[in-house]
C-alpha cells in the first residue's frame, strides 16, 4: 500500500483499517442497547453482509483493507506486551473485585492468542467463565452479580475505527473516548498500531490522551490544517492537549476548534462536515456558522504557548485556513429513508473519499448523494440500513492508514 501516513481526508486511499462486525454485536439486548450506544438491536448478518460489500468497494478501488479481528491477534501473537496490555485493559479490579480479577486474568494469560482476541473483543459473560473459576468463597462478586453481568463488556462500537485512532502525518494517534462504553476500544487499537510489526517504526502522535479526543471530531482540512469537533464526545481540553501535541511534533501549524452541539444527533464533527474533494466539504447546513476558535502557536514562543483567536463562522475561517479562493460547501438534505433516525441521523455528511472528488456513502442519503453528483462528486453508494444503527456513516467505519499526498 506503499507508505503508511494521511495528511487529508481525501488524497488516493491505498490503506484503512476496519473491522468486520462480529459476535460483539450478537450481546446487543433491548436492555443494554442504550448504554451500548445503538439505536435499535441490528441483524449482524445483514450488517455483516453490508460491510463486506463496503470492504469490496475499497478493495475494487486499489485500497489494501487490514482487518483488526486478524491484525489483534497477531499482535499479541508477537508480543507478551500487547497481551498484558490487552488483558489490564479488560480485567477491573474496580469492577469483579481483586481475587476473581486475579483469576480472570490468569484465565486469560493462558489463552491462545486467536482465543484472547476474541474475548477482548466479544467481550465475557460470567456464564462463559470456566467453571472452576471464582467458585472458592473468596469471591463475592462470583456469587452476587446479575444476570446480564459481564465479566468484560462487549465493544459493539469497534467497528467505528476512526472513532480509536487516526493518523496524522506519517504518525498514529491513539485517541481516549469519551464513554465508558467505548474507552477499553483504544487498548486495541493501540496493541495493533504499536506492536503489530506491520507498522514497527512508525511513531505515535499524540501522547497525552488525558482529556477526551474522538477520531470522529478530528477533520484534516489539508496538510497542517486540522479541525476538531468540540461537542458530546471531544472536550475543549482535549483540543487544546492535541493542538500542543501536533505543534510539539510539527504535524500541524493550524488547528481549528469547532463549536457543535452538545447532542447525540450532533455526535462528531466528521458528522456533521466532512472534506469531499481538496476544495468541496458536505456539511449539515448549521455547521457553516459554527462558532470556529483558531488555535496556533504563539510566534517566538515555547512549544506549548498557544495563541487562541475567534471566534469565527466555520466555513470561512476553514476556507482561509486551508487557503482556498473559495471553498464549495455542499449541504446535507434532510434525507429519508433513515427510518426514524432523527434527521441528520441518515449520516449523509459521513462520506469517506477514496480519491479528491469520489466517495463513498449510504444509499439511503438519497437527495445529499444527488446534491454532490450535482457538482460533480462521483458518489459510490453502499448499503447502510444495518450498519446505520449504532449511528456512523463509511468515514467513521474506517481508519485511513494511507493515503497519497494530495497534488499541491
Ligand atoms: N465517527 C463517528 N461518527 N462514529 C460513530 C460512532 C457511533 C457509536 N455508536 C457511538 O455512539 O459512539
Amino acid at each position: 500500500m506503499g507508505e503508511f501516513g494521511v495528511s487529508s481526508e481525501v488524497g488516493t486511499l491505498r490503506g484503512v483499517l476496519l473491522h468486520r462486525p462480529g459476535a460483539e454485536l450478537s450481546r446487543l439486548t433491548e436492555a443494554n442497547r442504550d448504554r451500548l450506544l445503538f439505536d435499535v438491536v441490528p441483524s449482524l448478518s445483514e450488517m455483516r453482509a453490508e460491510h463486506d460489500a463496503f470492504a469490496q468497494v475499497l478493495r475494487e478501488r486499489g485500497v489494501e483493507v487490514l482487518l483488526l479481528g486478524d491484525l489483534l491477534p497477531q499482535a499479541i501473537e508477537h508480543s507478551g506486551a500487547a497481551r498484558i496490555q490487552g488483558i489490564s485493559a479488560a480485567v477491573s479490579d474496580r469492577r469483579l473485585g481483586p481475587p476473581l480479577a486475579a483469576e480472570v486474568s490468569a484465565y486469560l494469560r493462558g489463552l491462545a492468542p486467536a482465543d484472547l482476541a476474541r474475548v477482548l473483543i466479544e467481550g465475557l459473560a460470567f456464564d462463559e467463565l470456566p467453571g472452576e473459576i471464582g467458585t472458592s468463597a473468596t469471591s463475592l462478586v462470583r456469587f452476587m452479580h446479575a444476570e446480564t453481568d459481564f465479566v468484560i463488556d462487549p465493544l459493539p462500537n469497534l467497528m467505528f475505527t476512526r472513532d480509536s485512532s487516526f493518523w496524522v502525518g506519517d504518525r498514529f494517534a491513539i485517541t481516549r473516548l469519551a464513554f465508558a462504553a467505548r474507552s477499553r476500544e483504544t487498548s486495541l487499537t493501540d496493541i495493533v498500531f504499536a506492536h503489530h510489526p506491520l507498522f514497527l517504526g512508525t511513531r505515535r502522535a499524540y501522547e497525552s490522551r488525558t482529556a477526551p479526543v474522538e477520531g470522529g471530531d478530528v477533520v484534516l482540512l489539508a496538510p497542517g490544517v486540522v479541525a476538531v469537533g468540540v461537542g458530546e464526545r471531544t472536550t475543549p481540553a482535549g483540543v487544546e492537549a492535541l493542538a500542543r501535541s501536533l505543534f510539539r511534533d510539527e504535524l500541524a501549524h493550524t488547528v481549528l476548534a469547532v463549536g457543535i452541539a452538545q447532542s447525540r444527533a450532533y455526535m462528531h464533527l466528521g458528522t456533521m462536515a466532512t472534506m469531499v474533494d481538496t476544495d468541496a466539504m458536505v456539511m449539515n447546513p448549521q455547521m457553516r456558522c459554527a462558532p470556529t476558535f483558531t488555535v496556533s502557536r504563539v510566534a517566538g514562543g515555547g512549544p506549548d504557548d498557544l495563541t487562541v483567536t475567534g471566534p469565527t463562522e466555520f466555513a470561512d475561517v476553514a476556507s482561509r485556513a486551508m487557503g482556498l479562493a473559495r471553498l464549495r460547501v455542499i449541504d446535507t438534505a434532510l434525507d429519508a429513508g433513515a427510518g426514524d433516525l432523527p434527521v441528520y441521523g441518515a449520516d449523509g455528511s459521513n462520506t469517506l473519499a477514496v480519491s479528491p472528488g469520489v466517495v463513498i456513502a449510504y444509499a439511503h442519503a438519497t437527495e445529499t448523494n444527488r446534491r454532490l453528483r450535482d457538482v460533480g462528486i462521483e458518489v459510490l453508494e453502499i448499503a447502510g440500513g444495518e450498519l446505520a444503527t449504532g449511528r456512523g456513516g463509511p468515514r467513521c467505519l474506517a481508519c485511513p492508514v494511507s493515503r497519497a499526498a494530495i497534488p499541491a
